[in-house]
Order: C-alpha cells, then structure tokens, then sequence
C-alpha cells in the first residue's frame, strides 16, 4: 500500500470485467488512487468506466486482475471496507413516497456512526428541501440527495458515478467546491464524469477509457500535453507561407492553410510563437486574428475518441458482443 511515502487507497491491477454471454466491458486496467486525491475516470459512452467503478464499490467480483481498496478485496472483503466507503451510484433508487429528511434518516439507519442527517443535507443544499416528496424533487435535487446519502458515513473513501449529471452549472459548481472540501479534509475521492471540465478543475490526477482499456493516465496537465498545442493567424497582405521562417526550425510539428488563415500545431509552444512574433516584428507586418493556445483536455479525449471510432482491435464492434 505505501510506495514512495504515498499510500495507494485504490490499487487496480488487470482488472477484467466480462459479461452473461461474453461482452467484456473491462479489457485489462491498471491504476492507482492515493489518499486524499481526487481522481476522475472519464471515458467515451460505453468505454466501461461504471463497469470499472462497480467492481471497486464491491458490487461485483472482477473476471481477472485484481481491486484493493483500503488493502481490502471489496467483493469478498466487504464487510472491512463498506463503512469506510460511501457510493454515489449513477442512478440512486429511493421510494418516491418518502420525503427528503425520511430517506435520509432511513439510509443513516443503515450506517454505522452516521453524521446528523440535516448536517449533511446542508452541505449539499438540501437544508430547505427536507419535507418534500422525493418525488418532487428536480433531477438535480435528487442528484444531490445521492451525495448526502453517501456522505452519511463520514467515508474515507467517496466513489461517485456522474455525480453532476442533470445539474445545472450553479449546482455543478457547488458540488465542485464541496468535493474539493472533502478531498481537502482528507477525503480519497474517485468519481466518473462527462464533463472535460469538471475533471479538469477538480481532479488530482484522471484516467481517459475507451473501449475497456486505458488510454491515458496522469495530471490534467500531463494528460493534455500530450496533444500539440495551436498557432492560427492570418498571412499579411502580399505575404505567403514560403514568406515565413522555415516552420520545422521553430518547432512546428505539421500546419494546415486555409485560404489566408494559417493553423500550427506545435510541441514547443514558446519557441514556435516566439520565433513567430519576431519574425513579424522584423517585417513589420500585423498577425491578424492572431490566437496561441495550449491544447485542452478536451482535445486530449476527442483524439481518443476518434481512435475509438476506428475499428476495434479485437474486430468486432460492441454492438455485436452485447447482441
Ligand atoms: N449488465 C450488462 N450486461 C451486458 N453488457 C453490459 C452491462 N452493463 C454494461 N454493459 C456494456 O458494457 C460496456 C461498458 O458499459 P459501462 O456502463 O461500464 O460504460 P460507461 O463508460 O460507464 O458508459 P457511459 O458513459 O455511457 O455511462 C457497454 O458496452 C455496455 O453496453
């Protein structure tokens, strides 16, 4: 559990998941969660991300590999690992009839050492909810009803499937700030999401998924740099793309020309922009609509996503597994 000082909460190794009738969701993945990060699963529909979260929540025992949380199997171990877990699935079933402060009082009656029920109905915005039907509740209410109700334990690990779904962006940003309180407050926290964004404000560390497998692990940062960073301005007057610098010298990896605009796709962002502004300057010329930007996570996962679109390695597409 500890390497390099650092305790691995979530250790996943091989991890398979396959199932009735052979589909295997979960392809063989390896990762590691250490205390008091956040780290987010993001994946393209289908990449197998709950499949994955399913197996450390102990829901379901692996085909092959291996999950330990807290240094714990949570299929097998379970009863050493749960009160110290709270789960968020991505759809929370709660009887509709009961009111907000009823289902959570019920759920509390299920948890060892449970916090006061209106202590966590607060933290998420719920405090004036508390006598409303559950069924009356908006899609984002009840989102944040599955967060207090894992947030009952007080766990030390949060697992939490898309738990900004169907919030609009003052309830996402809450949830952020809350999330990023509790990872703060020591809390280890692995959640799936949709949204490039979230995960790159708030997590520590991300995995992107397709297709069962891992493609990409590391900071947002390191994630993102693995895609070349943009140069687009549009060619001066009288001046044509042989008129510039030799493109390979300044660190330009390929560009593209469309009529008088001019992308750059670069590794070495600094040099490239900088060997351009110079040139300019010398010339004497203005770099019309002149924008210089890093790449994004999102460019990041949609390069992932279109390897995803090409044909499956194994040849044969998902549909044909899961008939
Ligand atoms: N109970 C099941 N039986 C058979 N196949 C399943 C089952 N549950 C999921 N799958 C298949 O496993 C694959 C991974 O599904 P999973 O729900 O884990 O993906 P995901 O990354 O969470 O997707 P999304 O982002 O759409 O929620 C999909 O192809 C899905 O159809």
């Amino acid at each position: 559990m500890e390497t390099n000082g650092l305790e691995h909460v979530i250790e996943v190794t091989g991890l398979r998941r396959v199932y009735g009738g052979g589909f295997e969701a979960v392809r063989g993945i390896d990762f590691t969660v250490r205390r008091g990060e956040i780290f987010a699963l993001l994946g393209t529909n289908g990449a197998g991300k709950t499949s994955t979260v399913e197996l450390l929540e102990g829901l379901a025992p692996p085909a092959g590999g291996q999950v330990r949380v807290l240094g714990h199997d949570p299929y097998t171990e379970r009863a050493a690992v749960r009160h110290r877990t709270g789960v968020m699935l991505q759809e929370g079933g709660f009887p509709s009839e009961l009111t907000v402060a009823e289902t959570a009082r019920m759920w509390a009656g299920c948890v060892s050492g449970a916090r006061p029920e209106r202590e966590v109905l607060a933290l998420v915005g719920l405090a004036s909810r508390t006598d409303v039907r559950v069924k009356q509740l908006s899609g984002g209410q009840r989102r944040r009803l599955d967060l207090a109700l894992a947030l009952l334990g007080d766990p030390e690990v949060l697992f939490l499937d898309e738990p900004t779904t169907g919030l609009d962006a003052e309830g996402r940003h809450d949830t952020w700030e809350l999330v990023s309180a509790l990872r703060d407050a020591g809390t280890t926290v692995l959640l799936t999401t949709h949204y490039l964004e979230e995960a790159e404000n708030l997590a520590d560390r991300l995995a992107i998924m397709h297709d069962g497998r891992i493609a990409v692990t590391g900071t947002p940062a390191e994630v993102t740099a693995t895609e070349p960073s943009r140069i687009t301005f549009d060619l001066p007057d009288g001046y044509h793309l042989g008129d510039l610098p030799p493109l390979g010298p300044m660190g330009v990896g390929d560009h593209t020309v469309d009529g008088r605009t001019v992308r750059l796709r670069t590794r070495d962002l600094q040099r490239s922009a900088t060997e351009l502004l110079v040139w300019a300057r010398d010339a004497g010329v203005e770099l019309r609509r002149l924008d210089v930007r890093s790449a994004s996570l999102e460019e990041a996962f949609l390069t992932i996503a279109k390897d995803a679109s090409a044909p499956a390695p194994h040849g044969a597409t998902t549909e044909e597994y899961a008939a």
